[in-house]
């Protein structure tokens, strides 16, 4: 029970009851820890952004090592709840349990799948195909089958509005929530109209799982804040790949700067000192720490010396 109670799915699920949660997507460790300090209560590991950080296109190129590995490097940086993009779950509904296991394993609080075929794409891009609802209703029954706590979120992503269209993205939903799913995603809705549909109408079939608003830049989804998306019904907003998109275009200007220039003086003021960078990394517990064994080092050698 206690162990249940302290999951990192179960601290989800608690921040979820109180309020929206509003999740920036971290593609590194460095990323996460900012995340936490700005104040937020939970964070997305996003698909594209760890694919971006390796030098990959979106594809499901990763593999499950990798991507766990990653993972647990930023869930372990970290005191608040990660859930991560594990996109079509590596695999089959057989896959999909180790995925499950894994992801449990490196301390994440749940995790998204879609039901896209591979090669899959960026919701928001074209070209999607989608794999039968079956089979992605027997992922989803996989992942809660596989899952060790309970409170372990599984998210299900629907691409289908792109493909289907609003009908099809609902009879999908209602299907991944009988196939057990925690959440709902409805992947690249168009319009604040066909979010405000997409909530009403899984009010009206009596659906009351927390609902999943991607808030992605460039994509087919209007620029709403995470307010709006909570007043039109949804309590999980992901701001996956913003982070990375505002550090990459940082770090090409200054680039070009500096091959033109040569020096980096004039953008002194656009850096993180030397101090910040350290107190993000809690470089100072790590010298106390150093400086604790080299006593206690000390202490055991002058010991040893009296005998
Ligand atoms: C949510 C997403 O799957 C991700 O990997 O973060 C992407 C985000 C993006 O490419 O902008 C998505 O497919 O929407």
């Amino acid at each position: 029970m206690t162990e249940r109670q302290d999951s990192p799915g179960s601290r989800l699920r608690r921040l979820l009851d109180r309020q929206m949660v509003t999740l920036p997507g971290a593609f590194n460790a460095l990323t996460a820890i900012q995340i936490e300090r700005a104040g937020f209560e939970a964070l997305y590991i996003s698909g594209a952004g760890l694919s971006a950080a390796r030098g990959l296109p979106d594809l499901g190129l990763l593999s499950l090592t990798e991507v766990v590995s990653d993972a647990a490097t930023i869930s372990r940086a970290v005191t608040i709840p990660a859930l991560m993009d594990a996109d079509t779950g590596f695999g089959s509904a057989l896959n999909v349990m180790r995925t499950v296991e894994q992801c449990e394993a490196a301390g994440l609080a749940g995790m998204q799948l879609e039901d896209q075929e591979l090669p899959k794409r960026c919701g928001h891009l074209p070209g999607k195909v989608l794999v039968s609802t079956s089979e992605m209703a027997d992922k989803l029954r996989a992942a809660c089958l596989a899952r060790r706590d309970p409170d372990f979120l599984i998210v299900a992503r629907t691409d289908a509005r792109a493909v289907e269209g609003m009908e099809g993205a609902v009879k999908r939903a209602l299907a991944y929530i009988e196939a057990g799913a925690d959440a709902l995603f409805p992947e690249a809705l168009e319009s604040a109209e066909e979010f405000r549909f997409f909530a009403e109408r899984m009010a009206k079939e009596g659906v009351k799982v927390p609902l999943v608003a991607n808030m992605t830049e460039f994509g087919k989804t209007p620029y709403l804040s995470a307010g709006e998306f909570e007043a039109l019904g949804y309590r999980l907003v992901l701001f996956p790949v913003s982070a990375l998109r505002v550090a990459a275009k940082a770090v090409e200007e200054f680039l070009h700067d500096l091959k033109r220039v040569g020096s980096q003086k004039d953008r002194l003021s656009q850096m993180q000192t030397r101090r910040e960078l350290y107190d993000l990394l809690r470089y100072e517990d790590y010298e106390r720490q150093s400086r604790l064994l080299e006593k206690h080092h000390e202490e055991r050698h002058d010991d040893t010396s009296d005998r």
